[in-house]
């Protein structure tokens, strides 16, 4: 799915949620350190891994999840009807299936892992604002250190 099919679902999802005042997540997924993957590997082999981390998103969602590339080495689900300790639980299920799944070739395993920042549509005026908010939690966990999956909340500053 290309990106802007995803703004169009997030907005089609963002009316729905708030007409029904359901929950709906959105997380921004970004493999950490991947330019070292790249300088080591090469950049068909950093293909490769973007494939393989996509491959453990389809996985381990479901069919009401939306998952999508969001450009570079970043994805993004879209987890309609959930509340955010069963997106949070997902996405913890997530970073461990990554972190325990190195991309295997014939000549190398590598070992990644991930950041994801988390959001709640329903806390947000618009899909971009929650995505901002995703956003801003994702800078959240890799400023903690990478490798973890954190919450948007009022208190985490926004990257200028
Ligand atoms: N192979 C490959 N590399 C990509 C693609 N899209 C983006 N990249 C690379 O992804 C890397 C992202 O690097 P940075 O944004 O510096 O971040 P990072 O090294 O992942 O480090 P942190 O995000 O800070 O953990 C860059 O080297 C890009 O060239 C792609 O489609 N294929």
């Amino acid at each position: 799915m290309c990106s802007i099919d995803v703004v169009k679902a997030l907005e089609k999802e963002h009316s729905t949620v708030k007409l029904f005042k359901g929950e709906c997540a959105i997380a921004i997924i970004d493999i950490d350190r991947f330019k070292s993957v790249n300088d080591t590997y090469g950049h068909d082999i950093g293909d490769r891994a973007i494939k393989h981390i996509a491959e453990i998103l389809q996985v381990n969602t479901n069919s009401t999840d939306i998952v999508a590339r969001a450009g570079g080495e970043e994805f993004c689900i879209v987890m309609p009807q959930q509340d955010m300790q069963q997106s949070l639980f997902k996405l913890e299920q997530i970073r461990k299936q990554i972190e325990l799944k190195p991309l295997v070739t014939d000549d190398y395993h590598i070992q990644m892992t991930v950041s994801i920042g988390l959001a709640s549509m329903l806390e947000a005026n618009s899909s971009s604002q929650a995505m901002k908010f995703a956003d801003t939690a994702l800078y959240g966990a890799k400023e903690a250190g990478r490798n973890r999956v954190v919450q948007y909340n009022n208190r985490l500053k926004r990257k200028s």
